[in-house]
Formats: C-alpha cells, sequence, structure tokens
C-alpha cells in the first residue's frame, strides 16, 4: 500500500500516490493520520528527500567552530543510545537567530510560556544509550511485553525571537487539542484555504515543559529498560524544531535524557531485590562514519552482528558509570567533541541463589551461577534535522550521506508498516543498522517529532507530522534479553569478586601464620640475657625481624591489591544500597557510591561479608601494626644494650637508669621487672632501678590483663576464679613461681580473643613470658652470688695487691731520691777534694776563688814538697773513681727501680682494667 518511501513520509518526489501513504491510518494504538490532501497546494510535500534548497550547510569544521563558539548553556546531554546513531548534523543559520533567554509569548492557544535560555547546541548527532543489564530473572516478569505500537509524541515549540521580528504577531499554523490532536490552525486554514488537517497521536504537547513530555513519552519506557526491555526513544523533526530543546533540555529545563538517567538511578535505589551495571557508550554517525566520541584514538568502528550480543559496534568504549553526574560528564566530554553518546546497564536479581561466601567456608570458585543477567539498552537519540538535504555541489557528499541515514530511516518505518515479508534494508545506512534491533521490535520504542509553529516552516512541519503517523504504525514486542553465560559483564564482575574475596581469605590466613612467626621469634629473642646469647639472638631476631617485615609488606601488598579490586568491582555494580536514596535534581547531584554488597549464605542468613572482611583486616591491620612496634621497640633496646656494653667495656660511666629510661618498656618487660623486683624484696634485696617503674609489685597493665584473660580463654593458664585477694569480682591466675596475679577486669576486649591469631599470639606471648620468668630467676640467683663484686674476696685481694704495690713504688721512690742525695754529696766532697788539691798546689786562691784561678799565673814552680802534690793527685783520682763507681750504681739502681716501677704500675693496670670489666659485667646484669 505504500509505494514509495517519499510517500511513506510525504515527500513529494516520490508518486502522486503518496498521499495515500498519509491518509487516514488508525493504528492499533487508536492513533489516526488524516488525509493530507496534497492536492492542497503540493507546498507542503515540498521535497525534504531529495534535497530541498537549503541554507548553506556549514562545513564539518565550520560546524565544529560554531560549537566552540557557541557552548551549549544548557544541561549537555544529548540523546543517544546503545547503539544509536546520529545522522550527520546540519547546523541551521536559524538556530543562530535565537538569542538567549528570550522570554517570548506564543500565539498558540496553549499556556504561553517564557522561554529558556536558547541552546546553541547544534550537535545533532548526539547518541546516548543507556544499557541497562539485569542480572538475576524475577518470575513474575514476563519474557516479552504485549504487541504494541511505537509511542508517537508531536510536540509544537513556541514561537522564537527572530519569528517574533516581524512588525506584526506572526500567524499560527498548528493547533493542538485536547493532548493528542495536531490540525491546522482555522487562520492558517482560512488564510491559505487548505483543506482541513488532523493528525491524532499518543500526545501532541506545546509550550516548553520537559517535564511533562518526559512522563507521558518516556517516563515509563525508561522503566521497561530497567526491567530489562530494550527501549528507543529519538527526536525527529526539522531544524530549529526542538529537537535537542526536548532531549537535552536547558538548565532550567531538563530535558529527557537527563531525566531518564535520574529516573534510571531512583529506579536502582527503589528496587534492592535487583543489582545492576550500567554501561555508556557515544558515538555519532557522520557521513556514514561512526566515531567514538569517548576514545581519545580515532579507531574506525564497525558494526558487527552476532546471535548473542545482536547488532553492535565495535570496538566502541563502554564506560561503566555509577551515578547521574558520571553520566553527564561522559556526554559532556562527548560533546565536547562534538560526537554522540551512548550508555548500557546491566542488572541482576540479587537473590538468595547468589553464590555463599561466608567467611571461613571453602569457596567453589568458577561455579555456575544460577543467576542470568539481563541486558537491556536504552537508547536517546537526537537526529539531524529532517529537511537536511543538499543538492550543493560543495556539500553533495554531507548531504548524500545525510539523505542516506535518513532517508533510509524512512524506507525501513515504510517497510515496517508495510506488506510483511518485504525486504527491510536495515543495512542500507549505518542508523537504521545500530538501531536494527529497536525498529525490528524488539524495543519500546518512542518517538518525539518537534515541529516549528510557523508559517515558513509549515511544509516541513508536515512532513515531520506524516514521518509521526507513518511511525505510529510499527507494532513492537519487546522482550527481556536475558544473558546465561558468564560473558555479560555483571556476572563476569560478580564472579571475580567471588574469587578475589577467596584470595583475599587465604591471605588473611597466611598473615595470620606469619604473625605467629614473628611473635615466637620474638619471645625467644627476649629470652637470652647473657652476653653471648645475647648476640646470637639479637641476630636471630633482627633476622626474624627482617623476614617478618618483608612477609607482612608483601602480604599488605597482596591483599591491597586485592581489596582495591573488590572494592572497585563492587563500586561498579549498583544496588539500591549504594546509592544515596536522596533523591534530587541531577545538576549537582552526588551519589556516595557504596562498597558492599549483600551475600546471602546457604542458611539463608545474609551477612554483610566485605563488612566483615574489612573488620578482620582492620584487626589484622592493628596486630601487625602492634607487632611491628613491639619488634621496634625490641630493636631500640637490643641496640642500647650493645651501645651501653661497649661502652663500659671501654670503662666509660654510663647512666644506665637514664639509658632505660629513653626505653619505654612494654607491659611484659614491665610485669618482669616488677617479677624481678619483688624476689628481690622478698630477698631482703633493694633494688637499684625503681625509676623504671613497678618496683612495687602493684603494676597491672590493661594490656596484661587482656593477655592474661586471652591466655584464659585459650586454657594455657589456670584461672582461680574469685581467689583473688586483690579483687572482689576478679579472676587471678597462677604464675610459674607459684604467685598469684589478679586480673583487671576494666576494659576487657572480647573481640581480641575471638580469632586464631588473636590466640596465638597470645600464646606465643605466654611462652615468652615464662622464658623471661625463667631467666629473671636465674639472674636473680646469679645476682644473689654476686651481690656486689667490691666486697669479694677476689675484689679485695686486688686492692691488697695493689696497695703493697704501690708502697713498694713509694719506697723505691723514696730510695731513688736517697742515692741522689748521696751522689750529690759524693760530688760535694769530690769538689772539696779538688780544691784542697788546687789549694795546697798553688797556696792560697783568696777569697776570690776561681776569680783567682783564672787570673793567676800558674806556678812556674811549686814551693811544696812533690810528695804532697802526689798524695793529693792520688786521693782525687781516688775519689773520682769512686764517684765513678757510685755514679754507676746509682745508674744501675735506677735502672732497676725502674724496671720494676714499671712492672707494677702494669700489674695496677691490669688490675684495674680487671676491676672495670668485672664492674661492666655487674652493669649489664643489672640492666638485664
Ligand atoms: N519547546 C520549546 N520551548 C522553548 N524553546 C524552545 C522549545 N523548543 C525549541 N526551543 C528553542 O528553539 C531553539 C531551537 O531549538 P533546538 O536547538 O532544540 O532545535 P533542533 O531541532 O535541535 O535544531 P537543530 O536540528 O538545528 O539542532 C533553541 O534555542 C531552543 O531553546
Amino acid at each position: 500500500m505504500f509505494k514509495s518511501v517519499a510517500d511513506r513520509l510525504g515527500f513529494p518526489h516520490s508518486h502522486s500516490s503518496s498521499t495515500s501513504s498519509v491518509s487516514s491510518h488508525r493504528s492499533a494504538s487508536g492513533a489516526s493520520s488524516p488525509s493530507s490532501s496534497t492536492s492542497s497546494g503540493g507546498v507542503h510535500h515540498r521535497a525534504v528527500f531529495p534535497p530541498t534548497p537549503s541554507p548553506r550547510s556549514p562545513s564539518r569544521q565550520q560546524q565544529q567552530h560554531h560549537h566552540s563558539k557557541h557552548p551549549t548553556p544548557s544541561s549537555p546531554f544529548a540523546a543517544a543510545a546503545a547503539a544509536v546513531a546520529t545522522v550527520a548534523h546540519h547546523h541551521s543559520s536559524n538556530s543562530k537567530s535565537h538569542p538567549p533567554t528570550t522570554p517570548r509569548k506564543t500565539s498558540l492557544s496553549t499556556p504561553k510560556p517564557v522561554l529558556p535560555p536558547l541552546s546553541f547546541h547544534n550537535t545533532k548527532d548526539d547518541n546516548l544509550a543507556l544499557s541497562v543489564a539485569n542480572a538475576g530473572i524475577n518470575p513474575d516478569d514476563p519474557p516479552s511485553r504485549d504487541a504494541e505500537n511505537v509511542t508517537v509524541t508531536v510536540r509544537v515549540r513556541p514561537f522564537n525571537v527572530s519569528e517574533l521580528k516581524g512588525t506584526r504577531a506572526p500567524m499560527e499554523v498548528w493547533t493542538v487539542q485536547d493532548g493528542s490532536r495536531v490540525s491546522y490552525s482555522d487562520e492558517y486554514s482560512m488564510r491559505d484555504r487548505r483543506a482541513a488537517v488532523e493528525y491524532t497521536f499518543d500526545h501532541a504537547l506545546t509550550g516548553s515543559d520537559n517535564e511533562i513530555i518526559y512522563n507521558s513519552s518516556v517516563k515509563d519506557l525508561v522503566k521497561s529498560a530497567m526491567e530489562g526491555y530494550n527501549g528507543t526513544v529519538f527526536a525527529y523533526g526539522q531544524t530549529s524544531s526542538g529537537k535537542t530543546y526536548t532531549m537535552s533540555g536547558t538548565d532550567k529545563q531538563m530535558g529527557i535524557t537527563p531525566r531518564a538517567v535520574e529516573d534510571v538511578f531512583k529506579y536502582i535505589r527503589e528496587n534492592s531485590e535487583r543489582e545492576f551495571l550500567l554501561r555508556v557508550s557515544y558515538l555519532e554517525i557522520y557521513n556514514e562514519n561512526i566515531r567514538d566520541l569517548l576514545s581519545p584514538e580515532a579507531i574506525e568502528l564497525r558494526i558487527h552482528e552476532d546471535r548473542r550480543r545482536g547488532v553492535y559496534v565495535s570496538p566502541l568504549k563502554e564506560e561503566i558509570v555509577t551515578t547521574p553526574s558520571q553520566v553527564m560528564r561522559i556526554i559532556q566530554r562527548g560533546d565536547c567533541k562534538g560526537v554522540n553518546e551512548t550508555n548500557v546497564i546491566e542488572s541482576r536479581e540479587r537473590s538468595s541463589s547468589a553464590p555463599t561466601t561466608p567467611i571461613g567456608r571453602k569457596l567453589s570458585i568458577g561455579q555456575k551461577l544460577p543467576t542470568a543477567v539481563r541486558v537491556s539498552q536504552l537508547n536517546l537519540i537526537d537526529l539531524a534535522g529532517s529537511e537536511k538535504a543538499s543538492s550543493d555541489a560543495e556539500r553533495r557528499k554531507e548531504g548524500a550521506f545525510i539523505n542516506k541515514s535518513l532517508l533510509t530511516l524512512g524506507t525501513v518505518i515504510s517497510k515496517l508498516t508495510g506488506d510483511k515479508g518485504t525486504h527491510v534494508p536495515y543495512r542500507d545506512s549505518k542508523l537504521t543498522r545500530i538501531l536494527q534491533s529497536s525498529l525490528s521490535g524488539n524495543a519500546r520504542v518512542s518517538v518525539i517529532c518537534t515541529i516549528s509553529p510557523s508559517f515558513s516552516n509549515v511544509e516541513e512541519s508536515h512532513n515531520t507530522l506524516k514521518f509521526a503517523a507513518r511511525v505510529k504504525k510499527i507494532v513492537t514486542k519487546a522482550r527481556t534479553n536475558q544473558v546465561l553465560d558468564d560473558k555479560a559483564l555483571l556476572e563476569k564482575y560478580r564472579r571475580e569478586i567471588s574469587e578475589l574475596k577467596a584470595q583475599l581469605l587465604l591471605t588473611a590466613a597466611g598473615a595470620a601464620d606469619g604473625g605467629e612467626i614473628g611473635v615466637d621469634g620474638q619471645g625467644q629473642g627476649m629470652a637470652g640475657l647473657d652476653r653471648v646469647k645475647h648476640a646470637e639472638l639479637s641476630h636471630l631476631l633482627e633476622k626474624e625481624r627482617l623476614k617478618h617485615e618483608e612477609e607482612m609488606v608483601e602480604m599488605n601488598m597482596v591483599r591491597n591489591a586485592l581489596k582495591e579490586r573488590i572494592d572497585h568491582l563492587t563500586k561498579l555494580i549498583l544496588t539500591s544500597q549504594s546509592i544515596n536514596t536522596k533523591p534530587g535534581a541531577l545538576n549537582g547531584i552526588h551519589l556516595p557510591l557504596g562498597r558492599y554488597t549483600v551475600e546471602t549464605s546457604a542458611d539463608g542468613s545474609v551477612t554483610e561479608f566485605p563488612k566483615e572482611i574489612e573488620t578482620r583486616l582492620a584487626r589484622k591491620d592493628t596486630l601487625v601494626r602492634q607487632l611491628q612496634s613491639e619488634l621496634e621497640a625490641q630493636q631500640e633496646k637490643v641496640s642500647l644494650m650493645k651501645s651501653v656494653l661497649q661502652k663500659t667495656a671501654k670503662g666509660e660511666t654510663v647512666d644506665i637508669e637514664k639509658t632505660l629510661a629513653r626505653v619505654e618498656l612494654e607491659p611484659r618487660e614491665k610485669f618482669l621487672i616488677e617479677k624481678r623486683a619483688s624476689i628481690m624484696n622478698l630477698n631482703g634485696m633493694s633494688w637499684q632501678d625503681g625509676a623504671l617503674g613497678g618496683a612495687n609489685g602493684t603494676y597491672n597493665s590493661k594490656r596484661f590483663s587482656k593477655d592474661v584473660r586471652s591466655a584464659l580463654a585459650a586454657g594455657s593458664i589456670n584461672a582461680n576464679q574469685g581467689d583473688s585477694t586483690d579483687k572482689d569480682d576478679g579472676a587471678s591466675i597462677m604464675l610459674p613461681d607459684g604467685e598469684q596475679l589478679a586480673i583487671d577486669d576494666e576494659e576487657e576486649d572480647e573481640d581480641l580473643m575471638d580469632t586464631p591469631w588473636n590466640r596465638s599470639e597470645l600464646i606465643s606471648l605466654r611462652q615468652a613470658k615464662r622464658e623471661l620468668e625463667i631467666v629473671v630467676i636465674e639472674q636473680e640467683k646469679k645476682l644473689e652470688e654476686m651481690v656486689s663484686f667490691e666486697d669479694s674476696e677476689e675484689f679485695r685481694n686486688l686492692i691488697i695487691e695493689m696497695e703493697e704495690q704501690r708502697e713498694k713504688i713509694v719506697l723505691m721512690e723514696e730510695e731513688r731520691e736517697g742515692y741522689k742525695a748521696t751522689i750529690t754529696e759524693l760530688r760535694n766532697a769530690l769538689r772539696r777534694l779538688e780544691l784542697e788539691r788546687f789549694e795546697s798546689t798553688n797556696g792560697s786562691i783568696g777569697k776570690n776563688g776561681m776569680m783567682a784561678m783564672a787570673t793567676s799565673t800558674p806556678p812556674t814552680s811549686s814551693p811544696s814538697s812533690p810528695s804532697l802534690n802526689s798524695t793529693a793527685t792520688t786521693m782525687a783520682a781516688a775519689a773520682a773513681s769512686k764517684i765513678h763507681e757510685l755514679e754507676q750504681m746509682l745508674q744501675r739502681e735506677h735502672k732497676l727501680r725502674m724496671e720494676e716501677q714499671a712492672r707494677n704500675m702494669g700489674r695496677v693496670a691490669s688490675l684495674e682494667a680487671e676491676v672495670t670489666i668485672l664492674k661492666a659485667e655487674q652493669s649489664v646484669r643489672d640492666l638485664q
């Protein structure tokens, strides 16, 4: 019955019989398209296809320039759908004439609206597709909907500024009545002598309120999309008729796209039994080329088809979205590039048949899950101006492509509403190919046809109405698209999360094992207190610590990576819990993401598994941190002890109390010090290191209390309930030495006892404590034996020996001084003898002595006798010889004494060194 596409669309180039194609035809839903009376003038049949002489269309570059010059002040949402393409955009010169925010009255009979800021968002190539994947099959949901016609809405926009510019009020061509009928206005019919034309659609609207049009024409379809049925919404109409205004809206009037996005998230919020995965893609079809607006690379996109996915574009980037604002940003991004956008959503039912991953239970990884995933697409499309066609040679190529897409759309729609069995040329254009699934019936479709109220556009408007009437005849029968294999992203993510959780549990168990080793090593490290053992144990402790640290770092890294991945995947899956229930306008909306997904265990009880893991990990983190700090503290003490040892060995004075005060002792050590103090008190000894605290035997830390309580819980220490004399209501424990210790009831933390990790830590702490207690007792015995080195026999003997040596040295010194005096006397005697000899030889030398000797003339002859001279000479020689002999003796004696003195000094030095060493050893023992 329809002879050509052009006929069906009311294009005059087809055949004169085209009128029949659009003549009254009541659709299944009751919409009718009255005769368009092509005979009456034919102006309104003036061709859109083939090309109508049109204002010079800008080149692509010009369009882009225009976009940048006139950024969209309104919501950037552009219509698009998962598989929606847009026909190349031609900028209309009309659009430039729309100044922003110009309140205007419309001459339509409907309420006169105030125009919102005019949008120069001319990219009609925008396709937003919300692909909804639903996991889980609700038995109450029918697998497919009843057959239904495409919902068709006609919107007549108000006059714009340029249309109102004239001297007289513009004539309204169209009248909208009853919310569904569109006809020529009486004024126009009379003036142009037009035959009455009236079309009836599902909805016919005027005005600027986008909420009304969304609620009446799209809202229900969006809900269906969330339930698993494909949905496609597209705006069709000539340039400047209001397609973008309707689909994207403005700041003040959100369009269909942002409202749909908001409803998608609202649906997730309100449907707790399902979980969803939303994906968005954004593409553009320009000159029959598909461009991915979300991909920075200009990769050639192709259309593919397979049984599972149907028709799809590849490699098209799909971004997973979790908030409305994220979708908005994606669209903005795409708009900046002047391209198209597509959104995808997946969801599934959150049922009790979901895999169970309770803590501590083994997980069977890779099990086939009984839930299915529904994948549906919500395509929101903003088409190029329907009049776009070009006979202009300069733009022929562009125009031809534009024609091709729109023409094919018309053809496809004609075929779909024509004889059954005829070939439908979906493949003739990218647009129809991408929309094949929707147009062929597996989708709910809503078409918004926008028309201008202006007389100058009457023909184009009429063509749009004819198109709308044609589309209305299309019957669809949408069905849910269930994906049972594991390739659906949602299912894949769920599985991955389960596997990661299992890995995380294993890692946590590994961490617990590693922790036990570390604690043991540490406890042993404290056991050795003598020097050699201490060095060995320090070394072992250091090695153990490093190993432990490495393991901890490694496990932390693995655990963090697993946690991050789980978090990431969990975030992507949207549930009512993960979306803030606070509804609000899309602009500026902030919906914090939830982290947790409820898992249902086999027995039906619901556990917040990730939260539990978080808690356990937090506990382990705390324990790891405690152990690490404990190790560090031990290490610090070891190095301090080493330095003390070195200093004392060198004979330096060390302030042990001060040194020890620098180390904050752990409760366990304080306890041991306390024990030592109490032992010493029992033995009637005073404890020198009282400044360390706990010496009065009353120390009872919370931590120790917890340790003891944990040990009690683990059954490793005998508990005597109520035996304590210190506490009325407390328990007490029997320590290895028989002493009872009261347990403080304060701040008991049951949490610390309820994991294997804590138990093992407490067991090792208890062992370490016992070892230390034994060591302390041994040391105390040693201390008792030694008491004080200075009081010992050995020390006394050494001191006596030293004193004797010192006395000897003093005597020798005195002796030496005596020898010195003797030598001096002998020298003096010798001198006297010489003098006497000289006097006897030369007579009196007078009082001038030597002076006289020097100045006197030597005797030429001696008046004295020769025998006297000879005697004197002999005596002098004897004296000299005696002096020489004495001097030699003195030197020998001196040498001997010096040697002896040196020996004694050496002995004293070694004795002093020995005393110093013994003192140092005693200090170290005290320290320990
Ligand atoms: N219902 C309406 N109420 C108020 N203003 C409207 C309405 N419809 C459209 N307008 C205004 O008319 C102008 C043209 O509308 P719009 O850009 O949406 O047309 P279009 O069909 O998308 O054109 P093109 O195909 O060239 O992109 C815009 O400034 C827009 O704000």
